[in-house]
């Protein structure tokens, strides 16, 4: 309570010096660093605040960066309490949330027109490199307007095409390949698999053009994967270094991070520019509700035909957005969804049973056996809570707040939602460290966080919800239902893979590594 006090009376005097002389703003300006300097300080060493501290020093942080960090983050909560602050330097830290109901209050209170009190932050920040002026990052009316524009390009019977022409074809695609590897008897990466085939997947469905990363080595995963991996390190810094522009060039890391963006900048133009030309070459078609270009049905097509004014950078960048946004998630959910299905035998006996009654002789399920495979949709769900992709999400308080539970945030805290440890809190999920898709109801609808109130939130809540989350789901549970029907898996645990790499923060533990 303290701190806002002190905030707010701060800015009242700041209204009482404007208009009066220079030297007196600058002893207010350094009154109020010095006034907020001192609260956070008091907050996090003088035991002057109404959320407990975690008993985590910012070196111990520094050790656990890049690896264990989101298990650090669940062993404060199980000390500290649901709603805690990491210190990550002598004035700075995370309020951290692993609670349904103070994730609620935070995700719908973030570019909400009706309450704004929090901003995507330290995030938008270390990913600026990568999505420019991307609607996944900017925030107030240039993303409303462009979130907007985007959404409906998503519509139901996009999906439905997709289903038919995309997903199950990729994945079949998938499927031929690794009949040759089954034939063979060896081992394959099924991570790496999953990536190409996702990469393919949204390259088809964005863009309408075949990366066939299936195939042929695509640059481009090797450089989502550099530049994922420098805003994961950026948001961890302790020095960040990146914020002075002019030392980019001179830093090894961070000249590989930015060749990496020109490489998907570069092919996200040239694909556009396809798509233009085939857009101009055509009688501009009127892009009514549920209407389907038979020829290309991609989003990029959708949004070149039917927005007024974009700038071709804004438009490369939303493009991009979805690029990054929805490959590697897609491709993380189905590695630990088939690392699940292999480690407990009678949900994969259960999974396969439904897949041959709904499929039949069908080798690609339709939109209505999507419908049916209720069960390996639980099955994906209970994935995504074992294993979020992100598995925090970042917001900052741009006024002072309350939190349910009385918790205070002072104006400027970067707040960090772990959705690892809301879905993992035995307060929240009974066995909460189980694999039981059962947990889901097969009668009920599909778990969101609507459907949960805030317990399940893989894909976010509120304004800044996932935009993909129905196509994101679509798209594994057809791909899992190919690859079901075809083939049994088995760990082979004696190949040694590098890590899994991670959108944002963090990086989560490799399956492989987690069993042995
Ligand atoms: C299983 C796969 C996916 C997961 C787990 C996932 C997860 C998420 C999450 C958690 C967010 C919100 C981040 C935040 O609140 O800070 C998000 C946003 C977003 N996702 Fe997804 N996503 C997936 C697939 C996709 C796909 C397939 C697409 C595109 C077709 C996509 C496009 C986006 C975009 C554009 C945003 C930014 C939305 C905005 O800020 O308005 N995602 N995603």
């Amino acid at each position: 309570m303290d701190s806002q006090h002190e905030i707010t009376s701060g800015s009242g005097s700041q209204i009482a010096f404007i208009g009066t002389s220079k030297s007196g703003l600058w002893t207010l300006r350094r009154r109020l660093i010095w006034t907020s300097l001192w609260t956070a300080l008091g907050r996090l060493w003088g035991g002057k605040s109404d959320v407990p501290v975690a008993d985590a020093k910012p070196d111990d942080i520094k050790d656990l960066l890049g690896g264990a960090l989101f298990k650090a983050l669940y062993k404060w909560m199980e000390e500290t309490g649901p709603v805690y602050l990491l210190p990550t330097g002598p004035v700075s830290s995370f309020l951290v949330v692993s609670d349904p109901e103070a994730a609620k209050h935070v995700l719908r209170a973030t570019d909400n027109p009706k309450r704004p009190i929090y901003v995507k932050g330290l995030v938008a920040e270390v990913s600026e490199f990568l999505f420019g002026d991307g609607f996944a990052i900017t925030g107030g009316d240039n993303w409303r307007v462009r979130r907007r524009a985007v959404g409906p390009s998503l519509h139901k019977t996009y999906l439905a095409a997709m289903a038919d022409r995309v997903f199950g074809p990729s994945a079949q695609h998938l499927a031929e390949k690794l009949e040759g590897v089954a034939a063979s008897g060896e081992s394959i990466d099924m991570e790496a698999c999953f990536s190409q085939l996702t990469l393919d997947v949204i390259g088809k469905a964005v863009f309408n053009y075949d990366f066939d990363a299936l195939n042929t080595s695509s640059p481009l995963i090797q450089a989502v994967y550099t530049a994922l991996k420098e805003t994961e390190q950026r948001a961890t810094d302790l020095l960040p270094l990146w914020k002075l522009s002019f030392l980019a060039p001179l830093v090894p890391r961070q000249r590989k991070a930015l060749e990496a963006v020109e490489l998907i900048r570069a092919t996200t133009e040239r694909l556009i520019a396809k798509c233009k030309d085939m857009v101009d070459a055509e009688e501009q078609a009127r892009f009514g509700e549920g209407y389907i270009n038979e020829a290309d049905p991609s989003v990029l097509r959708f949004l070149i035909a039917s927005r007024e004014e974009v700038s071709a950078r804004q438009l490369r960048d939303d493009l991009l957005s979805m690029l990054v946004a929805g490959h590697e998630t897609t491709g993380s959910v189905l590695t630990w969804t088939l690392y699940l299905l292999e480690q407990n035998p009678s949900a994969m006996a259960k999974a396969r049973e439904e897949v041959d009654a709904v499929m039949g002789e069908r080798s690609q399920p339709t939109v209505a056996d999507f419908m049916a495979l209720r069960y390996v949709m639980r099955c994906v769900n209970e994935s995504m809570r074992l294993y979020p992709h992100p598995p925090v999400l970042l917001r900052r308080a741009q006024i002072a707040d309350t939190l349910p539970g009385g918790y205070s945030v002072p104006a400027g805290q970067d707040v960090m939602i772990s959705v690892y440890n809301i879905h993992r809190s035995p307060a929240v999920w009974d066995h909460p460290n189980e694999f039981r898709p059962e947990r889901f109801p097969l009668d009920e609808p599909v778990p969101s966080e609507q459907t949960t109130d805030y317990r399940f939130i893989p894909f976010s809540g509120g304004p800044r919800k996932c935009v993909g989350d129905q196509f994101a789901l679509m798209e594994a549970v057809v791909a899992l239902a190919v690859l079901l029907k075809r083939f049994e898996f088995k760990l082979d645990m004696s190949y040694e893979k590098m890590e899994l790499n991670l959108v944002l923060v963090l990086n989560l533990h490799n399956p492989r590594m987690e069993s042995s």
